[in-house]
């Protein structure tokens, strides 16, 4: 399956195809012949990949590997020197390649590292865990964490092609599969009603094992329509922030260690949903069936923190507009809204 993303000089394919790995420098060699390749990866991923990878590469490039550790506290800024220190060791010039082997840490930071270092070299995405294959390896958006909030550094840098090997989710731990459906259920919720009903159909992740690829290419579609149509989050990509606002709030109010982006997400969305449902702006029932479908694939709907806890994360969201939030609501399943409002939407001593 192959995608074209239509941005002008920007423009890039997305190929999605189980066993796609295995030809990744053949791939990469369609879009660059330049000298250098530097792989960053982080040390789980490249225990499974990184030396069968550069292996490959290495039979047309001089390749060199930097390898962070795996967790979210790797996309911090202050991993950043580091990086560009192995970069310039390696002898990394504005002619050479990154190329991002990992989950959405490792392609936000080393997407952002790619959009920086030299002030911008050429990045190639292969994304390795769900989330990261049916949401961040597309669209540019590249980032590293803040301690005040979640993404709060960084630029808009699209890849020269994103590879999608569905194949690789064989070694992606459990609570990382739940993590991904998340951001799933999100573009069933915002734009495909048929992707939640099928979603709800196939019950869990293992009941969706015959859909896999037609799912991810679902997901990856609907992104690359938003993207073409609002590159840079002025309108129509804000959808994809549904349930964003609260889950990057709830990140940052744990450090970034206790709920993965994608479990945040999930308790986003919930709780916006059952708000919006008791101010009579979405659908009766709707905030339920969202709670089923994220229980099913084992994902949290609450967290148990005050929203007053949240107030000061939510403040720094990057979709606020002259002191108003714009927050991403359902009409009903299938169909998302922006919606202005303020802090008061959110009630201190409402539980989440
Ligand atoms: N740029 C965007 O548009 C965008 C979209 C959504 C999320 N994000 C960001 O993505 C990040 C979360 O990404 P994530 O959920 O992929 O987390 P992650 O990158 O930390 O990966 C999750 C874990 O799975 C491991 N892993 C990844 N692929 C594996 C594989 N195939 N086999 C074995 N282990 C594997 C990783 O080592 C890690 O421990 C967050 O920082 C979030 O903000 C960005
Ligand atoms: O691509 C987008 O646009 C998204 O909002 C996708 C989100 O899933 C993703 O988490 C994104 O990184 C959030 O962006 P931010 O601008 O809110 O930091
Ligand atoms: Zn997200």
């Amino acid at each position: 399956m192959e995608l074209n993303v239509n941005l002008g000089k920007d423009s890039y394919r997305i190929l999605i195809e189980r066993g796609l790995l295995k030809r990744a420098a053949k791939e990469i060699r369609e879009i660059y012949q330049g000298k250098k390749i530097a792989v960053i990866s982080d040390d789980s991923v490249y225990a499974f990949y990184g030396e069968s990878l550069l292996e490959q590469l290495k039979e047309y490039w001089e390749c060199s590997a930097v390898i962070l550790p795996h967790g979210e506290a790797s996309k911090s800024i202050d991993v950043l020197p580091g990086v560009y220190a192995q970069l310039l060791e390696a002898g990394i010039s504005r002619s050479d390649l990154i190329v991002a082997l990992g989950g959405g840490v490792v392609g936000d930071l080393a997407g952002f590292a790619a959009a920086t270092y030299l002030r911008g070299i050429p990045f190639v995405q292969i994304p390795t865990s769900l989330l990261a294959q049916v949401d961040s390896s597309v669209g540019g958006k590249v980032a590293v964490d803040l301690k005040e909030g979640k993404n709060l550094v960084g630029a808009f840098y699209q890849p020269k092609k994103v590879l999608i090997d569905p194949d690789v989710l064989k070694t992606l731990p459990e609570r990382y599969i739940h993590d991904g459906m998340g951001e799933v259920i999100k573009y069933g919720c915002i734009k495909d009603a048929e992707l939640f009903a099928l979603l709800r159909r196939a019950g869990s992740f293992d009941g969706l094992a015959d859909h896999l690829t037609e799912v991810i290419t679902r997901c990856v579609d609907i992104k690359r329509q938003v993207v073409e149509e609002d590159q840079f989050d002025t309108g129509e990509r804000m959808l994809l922030n549904f349930g964003h606002t609260l889950a990057h709030a709830v990140e940052q109010r744990f450090a970034y260690e206790r709920e993965s982006h994608g479990e945040a997400v999930a308790i986003g969305m919930y709780q916006i949903t059952r708000i919006s449902e008791e101010l009579g702006l979405t659908r009766e029932g709707t905030a339920g069936e969202i709670r089923k479908i994220l229980e099913s694939y084992g994902l949290p709907v609450s967290c148990g923190v005050h929203l007053s806890e949240l107030k000061e994360a939510m403040k720094r969201d990057k979709k606020n507009f002259k002191n108003s939030l714009r927050l991403i609501l359902l009409k009903e399943i299938g169909e998302s809204i922006i919606y202005p409002s303020d802090l008061s939407f959110f009630e201190d001593e409402r539980m989440v």
